[in-house]
């Protein structure tokens, strides 16, 4: 952790006696330990030795078919098994290889369970490890955004022609909007100050442009900024929809909330979502620029109704901010020789 240690400084969560959150104390809100998700997926706490279910999302019967209170305790083999034409414990296995013991939290498994009839929707799972813990997330399948291999190819080729960093930015916004269908695509830089600039934009017609509007650095504070150091997407599917909680709202083995920082199902901040009701915004959506280890900015995106960005266009528009990192750098640096 370079600089001081944001999370030092946080309030409890409020399901913890802590106060409630407000545009006073923002900057201190554990944004990581929400206890709560949101409701386009079902997540569980997994003990990593064991494969026990620790806590599930309130929400798990949409997905599995399984009273949340009836799932605690039980192995995750056994609850994906009973999804019809998926080999639980198959799946057990894999998410226990991809993921041993001292794992990133931020390398990620992802398989889809091909189930059959009798379940809303054929499901991927997402898995990660923190400590001890696995957090598996479940959604339901996407349509495949049409063409977005040879699609994100020719992004691909478009960002590495581009000549200086604004016309780079203007690239990479027009592609993640191609791909995404997001009605705002932004690329927003943050200075020295942490305040941010829209350096590009590529928008709806009909929608008033951000372009080079710059914004102040409590927008987003810093508790948000390291985490955005270290898990490069979040997603906010609908800023109206209802946080499911966790059950039990805490870890019931260290009595302790899971950290939800790497989860794309990780409630969002109510403050944020406020924000961006106020800016008219359904659905939000952005990906980390990191260089050199900070945050150099965000591919913003926008749209006005809700969203749900599946996991392989997550995955895309993670390539593309990892490009765009790439890139940045080599530009920032070749800006810099040429004085
Ligand atoms: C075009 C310009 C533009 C800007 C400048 C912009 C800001 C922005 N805020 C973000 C996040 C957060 N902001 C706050 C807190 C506060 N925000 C405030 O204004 C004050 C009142 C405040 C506290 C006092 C918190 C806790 C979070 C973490 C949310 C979470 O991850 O749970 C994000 C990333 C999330 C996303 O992609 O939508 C963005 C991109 N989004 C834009 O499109």
């Amino acid at each position: 952790m370079t600089g001081p240690n944001p999370e030092a400084n946080l309030l409890p969560p409020t399901y913890l006696g802590g106060p409630e959150i407000t545009t006073e104390n923002c900057e201190r809100e554990p944004i990581h330990i929400p206890g709560s998700v949101q409701p386009h997926g079902a997540l569980l706490v997994v003990n990593a030795e064991g494969g026990q279910v620790l806590q599930v999302s309130e929400n798990l019967p949409a997905f599995l078919g399984v009273a949340a209170p009836e799932a605690l305790g039980r192995p995750l083999g056994a609850l994906l098994g009973g999804l019809t034409g998926v080999d639980g414990a198959r799946v057990e296995a894999q998410i226990a290889e991809a993921l041993p013991d001292g794992v990133a939290d931020n390398v990620q498994f992802r398989v889809p369970l091909h189930t059959g009839a009798g379940v809303a929707a054929p499901l991927i799972l997402t898995a990660h490890r923190v400590g001890e813990r696995l957090i598996v997330e479940l959604e339901p399948t996407q349509p495949d955004t049409a063409g977005l291999a040879y699609r994100r190819r020719n992004a691909v080729f478009a960002m590495e022609g581009a000549t200086g960093l604004v016309e780079l930015a203007q690239v990479a916004v027009t592609a993640a909007r191609d791909l995404s269908g997001f009605d705002r695509v932004m690329l927003y830089r943050f200075g020295p100050d942490h305040s941010g600039e829209v350096l590009a934009e590529a928008r709806r017609e009909d929608l008033g442009s951000f372009l080079a509007h710059r914004f102040p650095a409590s927008d987003i504070p810093p508790q948000a900024r390291a985490l955005y150091v270290r898990h490069l997407l979040r997603l906010t599917a609908d800023v109206n929809a209802a946080p499911v909680p966790l059950l039990p709202r805490l870890d019931p083995v260290t009595n302790a909330p899971v950290p939800l920082g790497g989860a794309v199902l990780r409630a969002t901040s109510p403050i944020h979502l406020q924000y961006l009701r106020n800016m008219g915004v359904a659905s939000s959506l952005s990906v980390s620029i990191v260089v050199d280890g900070r945050l150099w900015g965000l591919i913003a995106c926008h749209h006005q109704t809700p969203l749900v960005t599946s996991p392989e266009l997550r995955s895309t528009l993670e390539e593309l901010g990892r490009l765009l990192n790439l890139q940045v750098q080599l530009k920032e640096r070749a800006e810099v020789d040429a004085f």
